[in-house]
């Protein structure tokens, strides 16, 4: 499937302005592909389809997880969090796209995991810098991106905890588990310096 074929399902299933974000995501995670060394192909399947299911009915989303889904985590978490997972399953099966690197960038974009992949790493910060963002703080992580994948996350990690912390949100696990391991294997490679 090409860009082209991808963008005109996806445009089906979203709204203008989520269109207009994904076409942002997309041109964003392409550059960060090329910059980092990861396969552009994949990332840009990945980025077009990554909120695939945005708009999709959250009592169906939850009871998909419940029946279909080995991983029910995110269940308990804020239905926002819905979405990512269960966007990966749909593009599987009604899209059918079946490369689980593909999937996987789906799943993960909007909570991270530890030991995510290039392809993951690239989505999850594409989502989060593409232009059309204006939130506070992403001209610093899109600086970051520039030049250090792992620093940029990081940023994007902490502005996120500290932005769910201070509405009083819960966090989902993995997220702090992926912040903690990025600190963690920084540290290594400072002592090791
Ligand atoms: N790691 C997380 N843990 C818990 N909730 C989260 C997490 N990340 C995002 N959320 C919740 O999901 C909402 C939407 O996140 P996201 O899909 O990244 O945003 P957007 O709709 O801007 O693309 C956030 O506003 C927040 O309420």
């Amino acid at each position: 499937m090409n860009r082209e074929q991808a963008l005109a399902i996806v445009k089906l299933n979203l709204t203008d302005h989520r269109y207009t974000h994904t076409l942002g995501v997309v041109d964003t995670a392409v550059e960060l592909a090329d910059r980092f060394g990861a396969n552009r192909e994949k990332v840009e399947l990945a980025a077009v389809f990554h909120d695939y299911a945005k708009f999709r009915d959250k009592e169906e989303m939850k009871r998909l997880v419940e029946e279909k889904l080995s991983d029910k985590s995110c269940l308990g978490f804020g239905d926002e969090l819905l979405h990512a997972p269960c966007g990966a399953y749909f593009v599987e099966h009604e899209v059918g796209l079946t490369d689980q690197e593909i999937l996987n960038g789906i799943r993960y974009h909007t909570t991270g995991r530890p030991d995510m992949t290039l392809l993951e790493k690239i989505v999850f910060l594409a989502d989060y810098i593409e232009p059309g963002r204006k939130f506070k703080g992403v001209e610093d992580v899109r600086k970051l991106a520039k030049k250090d994948l792992d620093e940029a996350i990081i940023q994007v990690l902490e502005n996120t905890i500290a932005f769910l912390m201070k509405r009083r949100q819960l966090v989902f696990p993995d997220t702090l588990a992926t912040y903690n391991q990025l600190i963690t294997n920084k540290r290594r490679s400072d002592i090791s310096e």
